[in-house]
């Protein structure tokens, strides 16, 4: 075996600038003779502050069709921006009809496997899959008591998709007695959870939900109990629980052959979220929203004959446009106060779109969008940059109405169409999974394609009339009402909505309404921060009478 050296020092908190760092390796400052081992680590230690890379290990099988274990853990790594080095505990052979065989690596070149990569390697998450054996899996927490990391993540995986035994009962117990209780989260498929507690039979959301109750108290911190396999369900539903609270992640059920590695992927997308630095649940959110666009963006792809295909991790290379760095996580909350700016106002107030932002942020929007429909667009792209700016600096989102164009070069948080705009899929299919996509819809019709669609929120109206849009029948609040209760997705409304009005509005208190859209309410006035202010005043007592 080789000989292995300890673990490096832990970093001192001090982080130089990226700058202070380059110029350590810089010539024209670099001493001319050869540096010493020990000042040359320091150099890399140096460099590394200044440029981490997320790191998750897994500790998986290899699939040689590559859809699952190791080769999708590396991928799905990969498409998020974290490093991940791999620990192989098993080889298949597998491809899209099964697995025809597995050849296990011994338990202790699992674990010089182990000491080599956290021994070196400053490794932030540890993500396990295929344990073949129980030897392995206490292998595994020895390694791990030595070498604490931030976070683990157990994918407990049992039985593949396709149906074929990867981990026998002999582990079992093991995973319960000693692995369970030091991971951070548990992510079983109904199938795992159910062998997991003894062969219970699950079959509805309260069935997942007990099971995750159960799975929690064998010791990790959360539970995501997958529902992908679950029959009969058009949605793709998980069930996330964090000891005290049950929270139902619900995805759209891509219909595709192609979901070989879905749990592989899932998790590895939780370890590179949290390496990254993310909540529990948002790094759950963010690793099943991958999940779904991965699936969505793969679903017509064909490789093998079987009926378990893989799908493409890597599907934002194919088109430059998509920004995967930051997946956004939408919160229908921010649609409380939504201000949608208007050129032709602006101007007769003689303030620039810039001042007209700052100001309702000021007064406390939670949204804005810019809906210039006469702007030039260079000047429209330049001040867009700058509203952007603004609108990151104090955390609220910013959405360009109609123009994908404008808001792809200025990187705004996302786009809000209307029915004569481009449609949402094709939106999605241009600005990735990472933003916010709104739709204008008047009709429960309208309102489910944006959802098939892709959208993420959609606004309904116009509520009362107005003269901001031309032939804009007006819905009323019966046509609102009819809407939020079809919608699948969060609604803000819009149309003629000011101070006088709002409070009726929100005091509906209709399912799926989350805030109220205005324009000349804000922008037609002289002090846009003050007319938002007192908006905001109004919505939120309104609120707390409905
Ligand atoms: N057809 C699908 N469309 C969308 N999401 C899916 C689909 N199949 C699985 N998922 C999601 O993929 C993730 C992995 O789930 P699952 O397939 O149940 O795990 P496993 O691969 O371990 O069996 C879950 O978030 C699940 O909701
Ligand atoms: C080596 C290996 N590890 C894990 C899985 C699970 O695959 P899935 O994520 O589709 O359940 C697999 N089929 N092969
Ligand atoms: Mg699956």
């Amino acid at each position: 075996m080789a000989s292995v050296q300890p673990p490096p020092a832990p970093l001192a908190p001090h982080r130089p600038s990226i700058t202070a760092a380059l110029r350590f390796y810089s010539p024209a400052v670099s001493p001319r003779v050869s540096p010493s081992p020990a000042a040359r680590s320091r150099r890399l230690a140096v460099a590394a502050r200044a440029m981490p890379w997320p790191h998750v290990l897994t500790v998986a099988g290899s699939d040689s069709g590559a859809g699952a274990g190791i080769q999708a853990d590396i991928k799905a790594c990969a498409a998020l921006g974290a490093y991940c080095s791999s620990v192989i505990t098993a080889v298949t052979a597998q491809n899209t009809v099964g697995v025809q065989g597995v050849h296990a690596v011994p338990e202790e070149f699992v674990g010089e496997q182990l000491r080599s990569v956290l021994s070196d390697m400053s490794v932030d998450v540890v993500k396990t899959g295929m344990l073949p054996s129980a030897g392995i899996v206490k292998v595994l927490c020895e390694s791990l008591r030595k070498f604490p990391v931030k976070a683990l993540v157990v994918d407990p995986v049992m039985v593949s998709t396709s149906g074929d035994t990867l981990s026998g009962p002999s582990t079992l117990t093991t995973y319960r007695d000693e692995l369970f209780p030091m991971a951070d989260i548990v992510t079983p498929n109904v199938k795992e959870a159910s062998k997991l507690l003894g062969d219970v039979s699950l079959q509805t959301i309260s069935d997942m939900r007990s099971a995750a109750e159960s799975i929690y108290k064998l010791g990790p911190k959360y539970v995501l109990v997958k529902g992908g396999d679950m029959p009969d369900s058009t949605d793709a539903i998980d069930v996330f629980f964090d000891g005290k609270e049950f929270i139902e992640l619900r995805g759209l059920r891509i219909k595709t052959r192609n979901t070989h590695g879905t749990g592989c992927t899932l998790a590895s997308c939780i370890a590179a979220e949290l390496a990254k630095g993310a909540s529990m649940l948002h790094a759950v959110e963010a690793a099943k929203k991958f999940v779904e666009s991965a699936l969505y963006h793969s679903k017509d792809l064909v490789i093998g004959n079987g009926p378990q295909g893989p799908f493409d991790h890597l599907f934002s290379l194919k088109s430059p446009l998509y920004k995967m760095g930051s997946l956004h996580k939408f919160n229908p909350d921010d649609l409380f106060l939504y201000a949608v700016t208007d050129s032709g106002m602006n101007k007769k107030w003689g303030r620039s779109i810039e001042d007209a932002v700052k100001a309702a942020i000021e007064g406390g929007a939670t949204i804005v969008q810019l809906r210039e429909k006469d702007a030039e667009t260079r000047e429209f792209l330049e001040a867009a940059k700058t509203c952007v700016e603004i609108c990151r600096s104090s955390g609220v989102p910013l959405l360009i109405n109609d123009r994908i164009d404008v808001a792809l070069a200025c990187n705004a948080d996302g786009v809000h169409v209307g029915q004569s705009d481009m449609p949402a899929w094709e939106v999605r299919e241009l600005l990735g999974p990472g933003k916010i996509i709104g739709v204008s819809c008047k009709t429960p019709a309208q309102a489910e394609q944006a959802w098939k669609d892709g959208a993420d929120y959609i606004g309904c109206g116009g509520v009362f009339p107005t003269t901001t849009k031309a032939n804009n029948p007006t819905l009323g609040f019966e046509g609102l009402r009819t809407v939020c209760f079809a919608s699948k997705l969060p609604v803000v409304a819009i149309g003629g909505i000011n101070a006088r009005n709002a409070g009726s509005v929100m005091e509906l208190g209709l399912p799926n309404l989350k805030g109220v859209a205005v324009v000349s309410a804000l922008f037609d006035r002289e002090c846009v921060a003050t007319e938002t202010r007192s908006l905001r005043s109004i919505l939120m007592n309104a609120c707390s009478r409905s």
